[in-house]
């Protein structure tokens, strides 16, 4: 393990180019702050580029990190081959490597959006549909912006199963977890709903938030908007006493 005294260590974060994994991890939770995703040090970005992760530090104002806060670890191995002196990787590690893992995913968003805590809750009185453990809409245009799979980097169907992303009469169903008392705790269940769910990009957390993850960092993003997007649609339909699905 090395430490910020390491100079090849540094060399992993220290770049001019405003696209370098540690550079997008700074503005994207800049960004995220004012959409409500990141407030309070909670949720975060995690980037998996060529040999290595890049993640962020735990219990930070995620808006105010700076490329030297940043952790890089070393895929094949797992192995931190950057470490900030004073500061401990994200605690949602883990959930990170899960997605990066099961679903060849190159970036993972977690948000604490309220819209995605409402959802869960909605889900769970059982009032928008028979299983409280899945978000479902359909005939909503902005699931389009949803992939089969998420990582779409699986070009092959396995099983005879489409890819690509969900047209507008296919139905989006998210699945949703039960929360645990550390973030950590959560990576068992999280693993079972993306093996038991193989066409979903996103996990919800009960009354915690929700994993998006893409096969770039692009497309976790795009996915991670069109999702905040239908879940305050479907809380705003649930006020007006519309239902999410059909
Ligand atoms: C507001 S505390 C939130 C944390 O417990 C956790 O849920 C979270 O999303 C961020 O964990 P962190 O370790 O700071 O990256
Ligand atoms: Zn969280």
């Amino acid at each position: 393990m090395a430490d910020t005294q390491n100079a090849s260590a540094e060399a992993l974060i220290k770049s001019e180019d405003p696209k370098h994994p540690a550079n997008l991890i700074c503005s994207l939770c800049r960004q995220f702050y004012t959409f409500g995703w990141v407030t309070g040090t909670g949720g975060g970005i995690s980037i998996r580029h060529e040999d290595h992760v890049f993640l962020a530090p735990s219990g930070v104002e995620k808006e105010l990190m700076q490329p030297e806060n940043i952790f890089v670890m070393d895929w094949a191995s797992k192995e931190y081959i950057r470490r900030p002196l004073a500061l401990k990787p994200s605690a949602c590690t883990p959930l990170f490597l899960a997605a990066f893992t099961q679903r060849d995913a190159r970036a993972c968003i977690h948000t604490h959006s309220q819209w995605a805590v409402l959802v869960t809750l909605l889900c769970e009185t059982g009032q928008q549909g028979p299983d409280p453990g899945v978000f479902a809409m359909n005939k909503i245009e902005q699931i389009k912006g949803i992939s089969r799979g998420g990582a779409g980097s699986m070009e092959v169907a396995e099983g005879g199963r489409k890819l690509g992303n969900l047209g507008y009469f296919d139905t989006m169903q998210i699945p949703i977890i039960e929360n645990t008392a550390h973030e950590e705790d959560l990576r068992e269940s999280l693993e079972e709903a993306i093996v038991k769910w193989p066409e979903t990009c996103a996990v919800l957390v009960k009354r915690h938030g929700v994993y998006v993850w893409g096969k770039n960092v692009t497309q976790a993003k795009t996915q991670a908007e069109s999702l905040d997007y239908l879940f305050q649609l479907a809380v705003e339909m649930h006020k007006l006493g519309l239902k999410w699905v059909s």
